[in-house]
């Protein structure tokens, strides 16, 4: 039996790290940068005004009042986008919009409202001091700055701000493409029916999903017959086009284990893991490409998801902090663990007032899917540990 964390770090070099490639913008939401992104524009590129108004010389207003407006021919217009700005002669005005530039020879903007409006001449009824409504070149990202680190995962805010500083492509770390595959004779797909001894498949939709929600491109295999020759020919072609195979069910002691029976000695390792759920794992490399193999019972599926499979990825991609985050918490009933295993108990956890609780959901039994998915995190009981007693303080991963 290894450790937990043995076979992490097995699966972790296993899964290794992705590549960098240059993506375009729109494709790199939730993906981690490579490299630092710098500015190859200030922004704001150009002086140019907060406010839709009129842009002056603040001294030819300074006098201006509501009752004593200060009236000014309108020279120019200058709506956004305008790329031949003329320079603003003393005395005058230039109308002007929102995100415009700010003419040479301007130094404020006095808004719309503070005025009658004009298109001709303009009155204006308030002074404003120099610099008003203005927003300057380079205020927010000087040219040459770095905007962007690298290791950021990269969001709406972040994706935003490398377009706004003239960037269409990032180098990022490519996603794999991971073949999910189910094996067992008994699986059966929705809406079929059932007949005696059939349950419907859930692993694969579950490890899809899963996968999915960390940037993956997957590629499903529903069910597999307990097979070795179907596996096979079903599995080894489709072995070119994946990064990672992730297969659920057939790696125990029986005798119709179909994963571990076909991958034994082609370069996969199977074993037992101190864990519960979770024990029976494997892991290791099929014609070059990673393969880990996670035990069938659903509970034990999305635990080792979570616990291996999850954390590999999210290192592979980039991500400096891999793990879920952890927390402890109140526990609200003792709980049996198994000595020398760690166990994950299901649990619904809450922050709380002054301290958080935990309550667990539903027993043990790796087949109990409903509780999975009332719960919010894991409870983690470590190897030592035999009995964990009501109200003691214990260690949850939070999902
Ligand atoms: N004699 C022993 N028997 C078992 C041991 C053991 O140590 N000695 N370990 C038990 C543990 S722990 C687990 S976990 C399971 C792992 O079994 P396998 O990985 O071989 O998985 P299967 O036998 O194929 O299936 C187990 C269970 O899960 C259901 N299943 C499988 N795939 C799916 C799916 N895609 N969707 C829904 N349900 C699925 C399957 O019907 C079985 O009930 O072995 C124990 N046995
Ligand atoms: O370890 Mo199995 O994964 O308990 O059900
Ligand atoms: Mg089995």
């Amino acid at each position: 039996m290894i450790s937990v964390e043995e076979h992490s770090a097995r699966v972790r070099d296993v899964v290794g790290t992705r590549p960098v490639v240059r993506r375009a913008l729109t494709d790199c939401a939730g993906l981690v940068l490579a490299e630092d992104v710098t500015a190859g524009v200030p922004l704001p590129p150009f002086d140019n005004s907060a406010m839709d108004g009129y842009a002056v010389r603040s001294a030819d207003v300074a006098n201006a009042r509501k009752d004593a407006p200060v009236e000014l021919p309108v020279a120019a217009d200058i709506p956004a986008g305008r790329t031949d700005v003329p320079e603003l002669a003393p005395g005058t005005a230039h109308r002007i919009m929102t995100g415009a530039p700010v003419p040479r020879g301007a130094d404020s903007v006095v808004m719309v409202e503070h005025t009658d409006g004009g298109t001709r001449s303009v009155s204006i009824s308030t002074a404003v001091p120099e610099g008003a409504h203005v927003r300057r070149a380079g205020e927010d990202v000087g040219r040459g700055d770095v905007v962007l680190r690298a290791g950021t995962v990269l969001g709406p805010a972040q994706l935003g701000l490398a377009s706004a500083v003239g960037v269409d492509r990032l180098p990022v770390f490519a996603p794999p493409r991971v073949l999910v595959v189910s094996t067992g004779t008994e699986l059966v797909h929705p809406p079929r029916p059932l007949r005696p001894g059939q349950i419907y498949e859930s692993n694969s939709v579950m490890l899809e999903a899963g996968l999915a929600a960390l940037g993956c491109h997957v590629e499903t295999v529903r069910s597999v017959a307990d097979d070795v020759a179907e596996f096979r020919a079903v599995v080894e072609p489709k072995l070119a086009e994946a990064d990672l195979v992730v297969t659920s069910g057939g790696v125990s002691a029986g005798a119709y284990e179909v994963v571990k029976d076909a991958l034994t000695d082609v370069g996969v390792t199977f074993g037992k893991v101190a864990m519960q759920p979770g024990g029976p794992q494997g892991c290791g490399r099929w014609h070059g490409v990673p393969v880990v193999t996670l035990p069938g019972n659903p509970v034990s599926v999305l635990v080792s998801f979570e616990v291996f499979v999850r954390p590999a990825l999210l290192a592979a991609l980039g991500h400096a902090n891999p793990e879920r985050p952890r927390a402890r918490a109140r526990l609200t009933e003792t709980l049996p663990s198994p000595k020398g295993k760690r166990q994950f108990r299901r649990g619904r956890y809450s922050p709380g007032e002054d301290r958080a609780v935990v309550a667990p959901v539903g027993g043990p039994g790796s087949h109990l899917l409903a509780s999975l998915a009332r719960a919010n995190c894991l409870v983690v009981l470590d190897e030592e540990t035999t009995e964990a007693p009501k109200d003691s303080t214990v260690d949850v991963l939070l999902l």
